[in-house]
């Protein structure tokens, strides 16, 4: 049986990361006048995410993204053709609307735990070097999107097969993150 597609910059093998990489920039997927996006710097906690809300690849079962400060994020083309797809998500991602890709998202409540890092897929990038995705986060939620939850422990089994550890959330270092300021903003955080 041929291998179940998870997402194509992974399907083949997750390629490693280059230490020190200095970023680049994502293009959007129309034929002119492209959306750019640069990013000035690496991207962090690459993941693939199977969620119903991150932009997903034709045929994909899982988006990827990772995060970047937002003060290395930069709309350098055709900013004029991004349109929020959510304006009541925690995320409001910016899609094209032109080709549908989003190009970026961002946190703009201030208390949020992850306020100050846009999200963004590297697939749009043809820079090599991005930091490789590490795990696999909300995976039970593909079935949220039509996947067939009787084909989860092959869906699973696949993603550990590729070295991404599977989370119904997000991984323990992420959630840890957001207890941390949970904790904080009730002043409960351990000294
Ligand atoms: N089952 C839901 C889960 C959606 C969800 O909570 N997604 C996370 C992770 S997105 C990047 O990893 C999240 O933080 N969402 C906030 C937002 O999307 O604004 C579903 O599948 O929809
Ligand atoms: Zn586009
Ligand atoms: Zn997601």
């Amino acid at each position: 049986m041929a291998a179940l597609k998870i997402h194509p910059s992974v399907d083949n093998g997750v390629q490693a990361g280059q230490s020190g990489f200095a970023g680049g920039t994502l293009t959007c997927r129309c034929k002119d006048n492209q959306v750019t996006v640069k990013l000035a710097g690496d991207v962090a906690f690459n993941h693939v995410c199977g969620c119903t809300k991150c932009w997903k690849p034709e045929g994909a079962l899982f988006s990827m993204v990772a995060v970047i400060p937002r003060d290395k994020l930069q709309v350098t083309a055709n900013a004029q053709k991004l349109k929020i797809v959510d304006e009541s998500a925690a995320i409001q991602r910016y899609a094209c609307t032109g080709c549908g890709v989003h190009m970026y998202g961002r946190i703009e409540n201030k208390n949020h735990p992850f306020y100050g890092f846009d999200f963004v897929h590297t697939e749009l990038s043809t820079d090599k070097g991005w930091a490789a995705p590490e795990f696999a986060a909300f995976v039970s939620s593909i079935i949220e999107s039509g996947a067939k939850p009787e084909n989860m422990g092959a869906v699973r089994a696949r993603l550990q097969e590729l070295g991404l550890p599977t989370y119904d959330c997000l991984s323990p270092a992420l959630m840890d993150l957001i207890a941390t300021h949970t904790a904080k903003a009730k002043g409960v955080l351990a000294a």
